[in-house]
Parts: C-alpha cells; structure tokens; sequence
C-alpha cells in the first residue's frame, strides 16, 4: 500500500519512524536518533518566496559518504543538448514506437534520447527522452544532475522508489521527479516503455489560469507526493548519474533510500491525467493547445515557455460550423509528441501509441489529408472523443534531433506524404 499527500509543491513533513522529524528548527545539534540532516535545494536559496523549492531530508547517512563517480558504461544513447552529433532538421518527424530490446535492460540503461534545445550547462531547454524496460533495477539507483525528469509510461507500469518515498505510475499517469533525486524503477506489469521530459530550465509548475478562474485544468489536489519510506540495507548499491549529458557511476556501501524523515515543497509527485478538467470551445472555431496545459517551464520572456505539458484528453467536441480537429499551422515553438493510448485527431494512421513526431519552428503541419477529408465531410453534431490520450512537449527552442534518432529504422522516411495530395482549392472562374 503506498500512501501520498495531496497537492502540488505543497509543504508536506513526513517520518517513517515516529520522532524523527526535527521540531522547530531543520538542522539541530543533536538530531533524532542521530539522523544526518541534509538540505536539497531545487532553486537558488535567494530566489522569490514563491518561487523558492527545497526540503530537508533526515536519513542514516549523509549523501556525501561516497567514492568518487567514474564515467558508466551503459545507457550510451542517453545525452543532453546541446547536440552536435546531428544537423538541425527542418523536416516533420515522425517515429515508429521504440522496440524492446532483446536483453535483459532496466530503465535507465533502457533510455534513449530523441532531441533536446537550449544548453543544459546554463539551465535553457530541455531533452526529451524515451524508454523500453524489460527488467527492474536490482540495487541500483539513477539521478539526473542536468533537469527534473518528467517521466510518461505508455506501456507498463512502474514502482518508482525515490529518496523521499514511492509512487505507483501507470499509463495514463505522470511522475516528476526533481532533478537530484535518486531514484529505482521496477517493472509492476512488464516490459515498460515510455517518454522522459528532462527540463533543464525553470521548474515545472502550474499554469496561470487567467479568465478560467480558480479552478480548472490540472487541479493542484490531485498531484500526490509520497510520505517518507526508508531501507535499513547494508548491501551494496550502485548509483548512476547523469552529469552534464555524461553517466557516472559509484557504488555505495548501503541504499541510498535510507531517508527516515524529510519535510519541505521539493518532492517527486504523480499525477493522474484521466483527472485533468479540460476546457474546450462550446461555441465555435478550435482553440490553441494552450488550454490543455498540465505544466509549464516558463522562461525569462513572459508567456514564451521553456517548455509546456500538454495533453489531448477524451473530450466532447461540439463546435458549430467549425473545422474540429487541429488546424494547419506553422508555430514559432516547436512541438514533440507523443501517444498514450488510442488515436489522435490529426491522423488517420502511423502515429501509435508509443511512437514520436516532432514538428519543429515554423515547419507547416496540421490534420493529415485522411483527417481532413474525415473533419470537412463530417456531420457536426456533438461527439465525443474516446480511447485517447496523446501529449505535446511544445518548447520555445527547436528540437534537434540526435543522431540516434536521425538514423534509427524507425524513424518514418514517407512522412511527408501524409500531407500530399490535397486538391488544390477552387476560386471562381
Ligand atoms: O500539431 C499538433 O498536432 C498539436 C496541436 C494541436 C492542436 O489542437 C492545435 C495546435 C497544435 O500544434
Ligand atoms: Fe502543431
């Protein structure tokens, strides 16, 4: 049974063991039971009020009790932007699902990185990553150095057991876990695969709900952060870090999940996206995307995210005398996608479930023609959208792609050609 509070980078104070929590002051002589208290800071310790993100974790050992990492051998496809491995791409993308790989492989050596923008070194952008498990990690833990890391299962779900706790994460969940956090994927159900969201920038958050009001899209109440769960484990474990686009490894002499007690707003968290109160016309035309924003990563140019988590729900489609699904566009973001579950409205065939496109700035896309011919032909009495959940990282920066992605059979060579063929438009003579 696993136990969360509610809430989205909400103050929580959690203890395993009852009395381990320091009262009053965070970093005590004389701590309970000895713990070593140790701060995690996911802002700069002077940024805004509102802003500013840190816990403090009580656990057996200090964090700083290890060897020194040395560069790890696995996970070779695992990089960080930014990349120059392969030529920025003007051309739609678009990829078959990542296949399983035929070895045993857990999740961090399962990873492979599609593309990514901005500079991890200096905090822009992000790297946007899938994964296919086929094994649980056996006493290892990996963290990310360079980003939180939105994780997206599409198949599989996942026992995620972190310093701070443990989530359950199945498809149609999310779980963001802030960068630093160590953390042990198992596999619940079997073979795992799905999409990491590793944001270099600004921490995710909610988006401003202007005119919507108070509540709406992503509710703050239905994020759940794990209470405090600990291992007394003196066997020894191997930590993997990535650092600056590069893996290191060190083995430490005990687990690393030996956090008895911690309390502040820093925190991993899952979210269910079958929760998601979605907010569409009721009139006429189809709106941005932007209403289907889970998250976002704003950047220092107001309204210009680093990156937004966006999703295409089920939903009610109801608008008159309107074209329904997405309209062509050319858009000065760029936009990765992937597919959870079902269908998406924009196309007819070859985007799956488990597959990726990526339409970067200004390059023009919008419904395939099998869509379109569907969209215009269609009586527009009110339908509802079923069986379906697709999700868009759409980010200020271009996406390049690496080279792996450039070059892998998945990758769909006749791409274009869903957009070929439309009969040109008729003036009058
Ligand atoms: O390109 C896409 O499929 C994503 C998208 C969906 C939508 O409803 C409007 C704009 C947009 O970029
Ligand atoms: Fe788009």
């Amino acid at each position: 049974m696993t136990h969360y509070q509610p809430g989205f980078a909400n103050h929580h104070a959690t203890e395993a063991v009852p009395g381990a929590l320091p009262i009053g002051r965070n970093s005590p002589q004389h701590t309970p039971f000895g713990l070593y208290a140790e701060q995690l800071s996911g802002t700069a310790f002077t940024a805004p009020r509102a802003e500013n993100r840190r816990s403090w974790l009580y656990r057996l050992r200090p964090t700083a009790n290890h060897p020194a990492f040395t560069p790890y051998e696995g996970a070779p496809n695992l990089k960080s932007a930014p990349f120059a491995d392969a030529p920025p791409s003007p051309n739609r993308l678009r990829w078959d699902p990542l296949p399983f790989p035929t070895e045993p492989t857990d999740f961090v050596d399962g990873l492979v990185t599609y593309g990514g923008n901005g500079d991890v070194g200096t905090g822009t952008g992000v790297g946007i990553h899938l994964y296919a498990a086929t094994a649980d990690m056996v006493d290892r833990a990996f963290f990310s150095a360079d980003g939180e890391l939105l994780i997206v299962p599409q198949q599989g779900s996942l026992l995620i057991d972190t310093e701070l706790g443990r989530l359950e994460v199945a498809p149609l969940q999310i779980a963001l876990i802030p960068r630093g956090i160590r953390f042990r994927v198992e596999l619940l159900d079997g073979p795992a695969r799905g999409y990491v969201c590793e944001n270099y920038g600004a921490l995710f958050r909610l988006p401003d709900l202007g005119p919507i009001g108070a509540n709406g899209l992503a509710n703050p109440r239905d994020f759940e952060t794990p209470v405090a769960r600990y291992e007394d484990d003196d066997r020894p474990h191997r930590i993997v870090q990535k650092y600056q686009g590069s893996l290191w490894t060190t083995t430490l002499d005990h687990s690393p999940f030996d956090v008895v007690a911690w309390h502040g707003n820093l925190a991993p968290c899952r979210y269910d996206l079958t929760r998601f109160n979605t907010i569409n016309t009721v009139s006429f035309d189809h709106p941005d995307p932007s209403i289907f924003t889970v998250l976002t990563s704003p950047s220092d140019t107001p309204g210009t995210a680093n990156c937004d988590i966006v999703i295409f729900p089920p939903r009610w489609m109801v608008a008159e005398g309107t074209f329904r699904p997405p309209w062509f566009h050319r858009n000065v973001m760029s936009e990765f996608m992937g597919l959870i579950t079902g269908a998406y409205d924009a196309k007819e065939g070859g985007f799956a479930p488990g597959g990726a496109s990526l339409h970067n700035q200004m390059n023009g896309h919008g419904p395939d023609q099998a869509s379109y011919e569907k969209a215009v032909a269609a009586d527009l009495k009110p339908v509802k959208i079923t069986d379906t959940m697709a999700f868009m990282v759409e980010t200020r920066f271009p996406v390049r792609p690496t080279r792996w992605a450039s070059e892998t059979p998945t990758m769909q060579l006749d791409y274009d050609d869903v957009w070929r063929g439309f009969a040109k438009a008729r003036l009058p003579q």
